[in-house]
Parts: structure tokens; C-alpha cells; sequence
């Protein structure tokens, strides 16, 4: 779906030659430090940033060259640089998700029914009534979310969804999204939980893409130190069997406890 692409923002080269296909069903965790470029990489996925070289297909479209439509009935995105103060109700924020499907092919039955599917999947359907500007952090991220998935996509492309969550709410969210079957590219910066909840993870570092694989491949403890300059030991956990990354203070680098076993 990237192909060679190169995104320049300013005197910065955001993207430097990142190639990735994410495949389909797939959920596709983009992890790295401040400023490698997660969001650079979402924003051009979806079309609102042109690439400086290199192609990005969706589901068959060319991004660079089509209707924000027609990548819209594709492709549902959920940035973190969201307008906070519409006056909007709750559901009139997510019945915005209808939108690129177009009136004449929708009912308002129809749309309301997906709306409150998709705030019943977030957990937001108390909510449905509120005004949205009067929302927690948590309550609006939540929302947000129903409005992606009612516009009833076939790639999902999330920025931090996790930000501002609970504990029980990152969990159900990644779990939701997990459970969708819909292709996603997810930017995370908790290591652990997107080990738990991402079929393959791509590491980007200073704009290029470093690793991906399995969670297993890509989240060694040579790796992350050399990413993010922390030392770590790769767990198991003890219910899921998936990896657990146990960050260790700055101060007590090395060795790691594998290590010195
Ligand atoms: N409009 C801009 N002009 C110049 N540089 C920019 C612009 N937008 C972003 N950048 C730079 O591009 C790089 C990548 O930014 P990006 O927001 O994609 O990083 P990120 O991985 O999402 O970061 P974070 O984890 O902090 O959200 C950063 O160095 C950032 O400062």
C-alpha cells in the first residue's frame, strides 16, 4: 500500500523511502519515538498529506490522485488533531460518518441504527445525548471512534487512540478494533499493549522504517534500547502468552535481567 514514500515537511524529511504493505484484516501497530513520523505516515496513508516521492494505494485507490469521497468511503481516520469545541450533539458527531456514503444511497433508519451500533461498540451510548464539547478527553476519544466506525470502513487508521483512556477503556478499544476484522494501521506508544493487540508492528526511528514483523521480531531488547535508548526485558505474560516489555528505569540500563541470568 506505501510504496517508496518520502514525505518533506519543511527543512525535515519526515519520510524517508518507507515502504509497507499492510495486509488485509490485519491490524498494523506503528510504534517509534516523538517526531519518527507516525502521524506524518497516517496523514499521507489517508491523502491529506502528498507524499514528496513514492505511491500510496487504498484498498485499490490511488490516494494521491483521488476524491477525498471516494477515499473516505474506504477509509476512516481518527487523528489526533480533532476540532474540540463544535457545537455538536454526541450522535450528530458520529452520524458525520455517514457523510462520504452520500444521501441519495443512505436512510436516516439506516444511519441511526449504525451510529448506535458503533457508540454501543465504544462504550459511549450514555453519552449519545450530550453536547460534544462537554466531554472528558476519554468521552471524546471514545466518541470519535463510534463516528470512524460508523462511516463503515474498510481501513481504519487510528492516531493514539488510546490517549486519554483508562486502563479498562485502551483495553476494550484495542480489543474492538482487534475484533472489527477491518485492516488497520494503529499508532501506539505503549510497547506492551500493542504487543498484546497488533498482528504485525512497523518501528519507525527518525522518519525510516527500522523494523516489522511479528511482535516477537520486532520488540527485541537490543532493538528498543537502540530505538528509544531504554534498556528492557522481553516477558511473556503470564495469561495471554503475549510479550511483555518490562521498560527498566534510565538509571538501571544494563544488564538486563536477561542477561545476567
Ligand atoms: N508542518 C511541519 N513543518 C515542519 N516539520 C514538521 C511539520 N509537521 C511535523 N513536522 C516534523 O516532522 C517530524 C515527524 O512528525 P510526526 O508528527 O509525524 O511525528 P510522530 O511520530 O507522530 O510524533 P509523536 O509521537 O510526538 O506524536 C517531526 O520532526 C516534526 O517536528
Amino acid at each position: 500500500m506505501v510504496d517508496r514514500v518520502s514525505v518533506q515537511l519543511g527543512d525535515t524529511l519526515a519520510i524517508d523511502d518507507v515502504s509497507l504493505e499492510v495486509r488485509p484484516g490485519e491490524v498494523l501497530g506503528l510504534l517509534g519515538p516523538n517526531g519518527c513520523g507516525k502521524s506524518t505516515l497516517l496523514r499521507t496513508i489517508y491523502g491529506t498529506q502528498r507524499p514528496s516521492a513514492g505511491t500510496v494505494h487504498l484498498d485499490g485507490l490511488d490516494v494521491t490522485s483521488a476524491r477525498r469521497r471516494d477515499v473516505a468511503r474506504r477509509c476512516a481516520v481518527l487523528t489526533q488533531d480533532h476540532a474540540t469545541d463544535v457545537e455538536l450533539s454526541v450522535l450528530d458527531v458520529v452520524l458525520l460518518g455517514r457523510i462520504p456514503h452520500g444521501a441519495s444511497r443512505r436512510s436516516a433508519d439506516d444511519d441511526l441504527r449504525r451510529a448506535s451500533e458503533a457508540l454501543a461498540r465504544t462504550d459511549a451510548t450514555h453519552l449519545v445525548h450530550r453536547a460534544f464539547p462537554t466531554l472528558s478527553g476519554g468521552e471524546r476519544q471514545r466518541v470519535l471512534l463510534a463516528r470512524a466506525l460508523c462511516q463503515d470502513p474498510r481501513v481504519l487508521l487510528l492516531d493514539e487512540p488510546t490517549n486519554h483512556l483508562d486502563v479498562t477503556h485502551q483495553l476494550d478499544l484495542l480489543g474492538a478494533v482487534g475484533d472489527l476484522g477491518v485492516t488497520c494501521v494503529v499508532a501506539l506508544h505503549d510497547l506492551t499493549l500493542a504487543a498484546a493487540h497488533c498482528d504485525r508492528l512497523a518501528l519507525l526511528d527518525g522518519g525510516r522504517l527500522v523494523a516489522l514483523g511479528t511482535p516477537e521480531e520486532v520488540l527485541t531488547p537490543a532493538r528498543v534500547e537502540a530505538t528509544y535508548r531504554v534498556a528492557c526485558d522481553l516477558l511473556t505474560h503470564p495469561r495471554t502468552g503475549r510479550p511483555l516489555v518490562a521498560l527498566a528505569p534510565r538509571d538501571h540500563g544494563s544488564p538486563t535481567a536477561q542477561e545476567a541470568s
